[in-house]
């Protein structure tokens, strides 16, 4: 198996943008200023880039390179910037067909017709591709080495992070590890031990296609091939030999596409006031969660939070005052929450933590840990002190399904409420609290 394959280099923020047109360098900088996380660098000339350069390459994750510039008029800046191994994106004023094969065979990422305003939203959105595609994991199965040495340089030229296998199960190993993360499978059909069709179906009984994609790669001829690549689970397919240029565009769009579906599920399982989870993830991920914990003989616990009175919160303060409070009070409990636990939250003023291997009086310790923490926010709204308290359910008892275990505790919750609120009740049992 052969382990993580790109530079090595941890690169900055910073974006070098190497520009003598002071309205074109000052419109690049403005759009990129607006990309969350990104740096734009001015330099006007060949040497100020250098200069740049030699303070710290690795700062810098991409160069937009002006080909004509007054110490530099036939594109020198590009080979020099490629010495830093800094991928470069080209700005022409129109190339000629040869030229254009000359800079693509240098190694750059693109070349964009700076004359063209459309053009330069296509600098930005590949700056912000390239941004994002350090944290990007790319899984090259194929058995010669000469090609995934190949692909794993075009991957780097647009900043992926790049895998290798070199067979099928090697391949279905390493996506089992978990290293990575990888969201891409680069997958080639003709391999040794076990075809490409065969290694897609396998790989996506694991996986959807909400958590990686798959292009299958087939050599050109092999027609019917990329239908089964496709029928078997592949997201896209690439016939060989390719054009670079149609290879970055199927990789970038499939890569794009997988981070709108990411996007969407995530917003689906959030709450959009506190951003904690909502109930509808609580029933998917917590019955994962509750039948491992059955299956293993790990303790669970379900504890529930019902804030007190809220409603006189919302009528002293409005509905944005009751807002503001349950910001603080979600914050409040992912900060005591563990990596393992699900926190989410339930109802308008109700929280839910679902607590992995804990039992009966860690359970009870971490409900009143959390009970007391509630009540000791240092709130104030419209400049008043407001006391906040809460009443908590908790249930360690698995029953049948989560769901019992859930309506348990809320029986439980109900009992802290009615026998006064502010306290801890455990499900079947006493006044903790
Ligand atoms: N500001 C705000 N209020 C909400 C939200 N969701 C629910 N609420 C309010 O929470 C209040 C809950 O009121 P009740 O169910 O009567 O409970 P309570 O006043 O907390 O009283 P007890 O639970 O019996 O202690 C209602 O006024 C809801 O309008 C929300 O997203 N924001």
């Amino acid at each position: 198996m052969t382990s993580m394959n790109d530079t090595g280099i941890q690169r900055g923020n910073r974006l070098l943008i190497v520009e003598d047109s002071r309205a074109v360098a000052r419109l690049l900088a403005e759009r990129v200023e607006t990309l969350p996380g990104i740096e734009p660098v001015l330099a006007g000339s060949l040497a100020e880039a250098e200069a740049r350069l030699a303070q710290g390459a690795q700062d810098f994750f991409l160069a937009v390179l002006d080909l004509n510039l007054p110490d530099a008029p036939d594109g020198e800046v590009v080979e020099r910037v490629l010495a830093h191994g800094l991928p470069a994106l080209v700005l022409t004023a129109g190339v000629s067909d040869d030229e254009r094969d000359r800079l693509l065979d240098l190694g750059i990422v693109d070349y964009v017709n700076k004359g063209n305003l459309t053009e330069i939203e296509h600098v930005i959105a590949t700056v912000e591709r390239i941004h994002r595609n350090r944290r990007i994991g790319v899984l090259v199965v194929d058995d010669s080495t000469s090609a995934r040495a190949y692909l794993r340089t075009l991957l780097g030229r647009y900043g992926y992070r790049t895998l290798e296998a070199r067979d099928g199960q090697e391949a279905l190993d390493l996506l089992a590890s978990g290293t990575g993360p990888i969201h891409l499978v680069l997958c080639d059909q003709h391999m040794p031990g076990m075809d490409g069709i065969t290694l897609i179906s396998r790989i996506r009984r694991h996986f959807s296609r909400t958590e990686l994609c798959i292009i299958g790669m087939s050599n050109h001829g092999s027609g019917i091939l990329s239908a089964r690549q496709l029928k078997a689970g592949a997201n896209d397919f690439i016939t060989r030999p390719f054009l670079e240029e149609e290879f970055f565009v199927r990789v970038n769009q499939n890569v794009a596409l997988l981070e709108l579906l990411q996007e969407m599920r995530e917003n689906a399982n959030r709450d959009p006031l506190t951003r904690l989870y909502n109930r509808r993830y609580l029933a998917d991920a917590g019955e994962t969660v509750y039948q491992a914990a059955r299956r293993e003989g790990r303790g669970l616990a379900v504890i529930l939070l019902d804030l007190d009175h809220f409603k006189q919160i919302n009528d002293r303060f409005g509905h944005s005052g009751g807002d503001k409070v349950l910001v603080n009070v979600a914050d409040c409990l992912m900060a005591r929450a563990r990596r393992s636990d699900i926190l989410v939250r339930y109802g308008g003023e109700e929280f839910c933590l679902l607590a992995q291997d804990v039992d009966e009086k860690g359970a009870l310790g971490l409900a009143e840990a959390l009970r007391e923490a509630v009540g000791g926010l240092e709130l104030r709204l419209d400049g008043e002190p407001l006391a906040l308290t809460t009443s908590v359910g908790v249930n360690t008892h698995p029953g049948t399904c989560l769901e019992a275990m859930l309506e348990a505790a809320d029986e439980a919750l109900y009992r802290a409420k009615t026998s006064g609120r502010n306290r801890v009740v455990q499900a079947g049992g006493e006044t903790v609290g």
